[in-house]
């Protein structure tokens, strides 16, 4: 074997994996052989690089018909178009799967795309030999366990922001609704019934919003709420700095007694859960409002039937649930919870079916965000934008930089690796090295220098050896 010409579009890579919490697996080394004429390669469009050249290698770790790749629940058709340009085999799904297909289908994939509903539990990833990256096509990562995922080597990508305009302005819209009983007049009209009314329905000028969360979502709905002449309350865990005249309120309960519409924009997170349960609905003011684009788990549903039907709560409007069907057309009864038949009696509730993050430009920008960063990340080895993983980058190789083999070894954090694995690479020039980590597991990259093709073998199987070790790439 001969190094590859400097004119090579192509990087070739080894990767396996320990089972998670044992010691290395079979040394199963596979090394791919430059595809003749390799037609697809996609410039690393790296941000992340700014010093990049023109004549940097575009960088493929394996030959590109060996990467699988599983989208799952309709993601954008952006983010295909990005990965099969790169040559990856792409099997797309328009819905969630059941998890024993979940299970067999992620057998064979290198990465799988996702949205909110399908879970990666650690019983589905145990079952992933091969998966090296998990990308979320959306802001909340909490259908994935996460520290499990890293635990086994892959990296979790998400978008932290590209759909926040659309939630804020779902919400806004919803204020609107709400306030005016619009859902009610509209379906009277559909059902032929004429109800002119204006009892208990208001203009939102001068009304107070009171914002749980004042992350990416929570400050876009701010400014837009008080160009509608709102006034804007938030409480967050941190201190965070106020947009235009909007003010941190220093407890939950100093928000809740204040707010005339309450909206939640946290995170699902043990804490939480049942976050506003019947507790604090009885502290909001009589003829409140409350709004949940966040997660199902946030609001105790039970609780809100109680408080609608007592009129305490004069409306609200819930784009997520603790119940969730796994695809477009299934029903949403009673088969998926009781609790879904009470709040459909329910005057002035507005039902949608998780749509916060659902518009064309959300979706394409997503799509695009999440599959550039799984390109660096299979190319490059980059996990910049990771969110289980410590983010660590080195700036691409140059197409002159012959004999230069870059080195990904993801292992437990302990005590002394980096000396062990210095030690292998103790024959070559080490050329730039960045190493870092997250809890439990670190990540390193090295580039090392005059390197022949036949002593990567060994390089690899050493690495592969030390019983720190959770996935070793190599890309050359
Ligand atoms: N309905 C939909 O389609 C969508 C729903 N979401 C949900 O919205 C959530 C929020 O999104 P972003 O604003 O982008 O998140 P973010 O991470 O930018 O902001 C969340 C904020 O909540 C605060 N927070 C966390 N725990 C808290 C607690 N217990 N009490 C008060 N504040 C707390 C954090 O400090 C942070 O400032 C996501 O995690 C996701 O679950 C996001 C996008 C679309
Ligand atoms: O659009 C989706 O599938 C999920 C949106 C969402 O909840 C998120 O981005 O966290």
């Amino acid at each position: 074997m001969t190094i590859l010409p400097t004119s090579a579009r192509d990087i070739r890579s080894s990767v396996s994996r320990s089972p998670p919490l044992s010691v290395s697996a079979s040394p199963s080394t596979t090394f791919h052989s430059l595809r003749s004429g390799s037609g697809s390669p996609l410039a690393v469009r790296n941000s992340y690089f700014p010093q990049q050249s023109i004549s940097e290698k575009q960088l493929k770790p394996f030959a590109t018909e060996d990467i699988k790749i599983l989208l799952l629940e309709n993601i954008n058709e952006s983010a295909r178009v990005i990965l099969e340009n790169q040559g990856y085999q792409v099997e797309f799904h328009r819905s969630a799967l059941p998890e024993e297909e979940l299970i067999e289908k992620i057998k064979g994939v290198h990465v799988i795309g996702i949205r909110s509903k399908t879970k990666l539990t650690a019983n589905v990833l145990k079952h992933a030999k091969n998966l090296i990256a998990v990308g979320c096509f959306c802001i909340g990562t909490s259908q994935v366990d996460l520290p499990y995922a890293a635990s086994v080597g892959a990296t979790v990508f998400n978008s932290p922001f590209s759909n926040s305009r659309s939630v804020a302005e779902l919400v806004i819209a919803e204020i609107i609704l709400l306030a005016r009983q619009l859902t009610d007049r509209s379906a009277e009209m559909h059902a032929g019934t004429w109800n002119k009314v204006s009892s208990r329905c208001w203009e939102v000028r001068g009304k107070t919003l009171g914002i749980i969360g004042y992350g990416h979502i929570g400050a876009q709905l701010s400014v837009l709420a008080e160009a509608l002449g709102m006034d804007v309350l938030y409480y967050d865990l941190v201190p965070i700095m106020a947009l235009g005249k909007a003010k941190q309120v220093p407890s939950l309960d100093a928000l809740l007694v204040k707010a005339d519409f309450l909206t939640l924009h946290v995170p699902e997170l043990p804490e939480t859960t049942n976050l506003i349960g019947a507790k604090q609905l009885a502290l909001m003011k009589s003829g409140s409002y409350l709004i949940n684009a966040s997660r199902g788990s946030v609001v105790d549903c039970q609780a809100l039937v109680a408080a609608m039907r007592s009129g305490h709560i004069a409306g609200a409007a819930l784009d997520v649930f603790p119940f969730e069907p796994a695809a477009n057309g299934a029903t949403f009864n009673a088969t998926l919870s009781p609790l879904i038949e009470d709040l459909k009696t329910l005057k002035n509730l507005i039902l949608t079916p998780h749509i916060g993050g659902s518009t064309e430009e959300a979706q394409k920008a997503i799509g695009e965000e999440v599959a550039e960063s799984l390109v660096r990340f299979i190319n490059a080895g980059s996990t910049v934008g990771a969110v289980n993983m410590p983010e660590v980058a080195l700036r691409g190789l140059r197409v002159e930089e012959e004999g230069i083999i870059r080195v990904i070894f993801v292992h437990r954090n302990r005590p002394g690796v980096l000396r062990q694995v210095n030690e292998i690479l103790a024959d070559h020039n080490v050329d730039k090295q960045m190493s870092d980590s997250r809890g439990e597991v670190a990540y390193l990259m090295a580039d090392i220098s005059n390197v022949k093709e036949a002593e990567i073998k060994s390089l690899y199987e050493s690495l592969e050896m030390l019983s720190s070790k959770i996935m070793t790439r190599i890309l050359y």
